[in-house]
């Protein structure tokens, strides 16, 4: 449960009083997440999402990720919206954290995705990107090839305590990936943590998206390639071909995807399970005394990582040559 942060009755009622919301009825800490302290709060006109931002978020990043969500809402996307203050302003601060209230999005997140899913994901995904691109506000993505290796310089030390020879594995990773990463694919606004558990359906039609706290400028394709390892391996972490090519292809049917894009995806997945190797890592290592969060495994995104270490091409994913 991620809750790093306690929020008392009188201080929630004494923020909630700031919104045009009516009183307070009700909270509670959300059993799901791991970066930020989410709270589902009840009041006279409804229920809304409190999110308290905790280490990985930037402050100063926070008019990029409130300004995006109002950005594609009104481009037709299913996201949550800010609320407005009575001030008129979307920020607020609430025990010693930057904190905003959104609307609550209905909808579930599917625990065993089928290939369905993945062909609704993959056109959701290129619909965001296709909405993005007129959105005036930029932000560099910090966990991308240039922000691993002093990721990495933070837990290295311990990395073997977690899994026997993982320092050396992604120290040669490291380079390899440095190396090769490729330059000037066509880039707009990625959201850069499409996991399932980001994605809402009902009755098995995608009703909307959510968590925009990674979103960044960066290649398209590398947020395919995070989706291709969030939703495309089994439980036994065998890689799904099928579900690999129903997100590719419900992808293309919304935004073609050139042939340069194609061709660096198994780099790219190779990076994006080093990214989330690396950020389950230090997570893993650094859980806050007396937080309520259960850390993700790394272990599962070195077995990613393999996996496409042995890819050649990108036909691996489903793809006609
Ligand atoms: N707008 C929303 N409407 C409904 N439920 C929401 C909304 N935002 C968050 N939630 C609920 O809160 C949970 C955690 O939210 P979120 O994914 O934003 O947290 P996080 O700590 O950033 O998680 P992650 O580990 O995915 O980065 C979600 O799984 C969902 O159940
Ligand atoms: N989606 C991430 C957690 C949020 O950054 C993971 O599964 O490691």
């Amino acid at each position: 449960m991620a809750v790093y942060t306690e929020v008392t009755d009188e201080q929630l009622s004494a923020f909630i009083d700031t919104y045009p919301i009516g009183q307070l009825l009700s909270f509670k800490g959300i059993a799901e997440g791991v970066e930020n302290s989410n709270f589902l709060v009840h009041t006279e006109t409804g229920y809304f999402i409190l999110t308290l931002y905790e280490k990985r978020v930037a402050p100063e990043d926070l008019p990029f990720f409130l300004g995006l969500m109002g950005h594609l809402a009104e481009r037709g996307l299913n996201c949550p919206i800010p609320v407005e203050n009575k001030s008129g302003g979307v920020l607020g601060e609430l025990a010693g954290r930057p904190a905003a209230l959104i609307s609550f999005l209905d909808g579930m997140w599917v625990k065993r995705p089928a290939a369905a899913h993945c062909a609704a994901l993959g056109e959701a995904m290129a619909q965001f990107h296709l909405a993005g691109q007129d959105f005036e506000l930029s932000r560099p993505n910090t966990l991308s090839v240039g922000g691993w290796r002093p990721l990495f310089a933070q837990c290295k030390d311990q990395a073997d305590s977690v899994y026997p020879g993982l320092s050396d594995i992604i120290t040669a990773e490291l380079e390899t990936i440095e190396k090769h990463w490729p330059k000037n694919l066509p880039s707009g606004v990625i959201h850069a943590d499409l996991f399932p558990d980001n994605v809402f359906f009902l009755n098995d039609r995608l009703s909307g998206l959510i968590d925009f706290y990674f979103a960044c400028n960066d290649a398209f394709a590398y947020d395919i390639a995070i989706c291709l390892n969030a939703w495309c391996f089994e439980t036994d972490l065998s890689f799904n071909v099928t579900k690999a090519r129903a997100l590719l292809n419900g992808y293309a049917s919304v935004r073609a995807l050139e042939p340069a894009e194609y061709n660096a995806l198994p780099l790219l997945a190779r990076g994006s399970a080093l990214r989330f190797l690396l950020t389950r890592l230090y997570d893993w290592l650094s859980v806050p005394d007396g937080a309520l969060v259960t850390p993700k495994d790394p272990v599962e995104y070195l077995k990613k990582l393999r996996f496409h270490q042995s890819v050649e091409t990108a036909t691996a994913y489903g793809l006609e040559a």
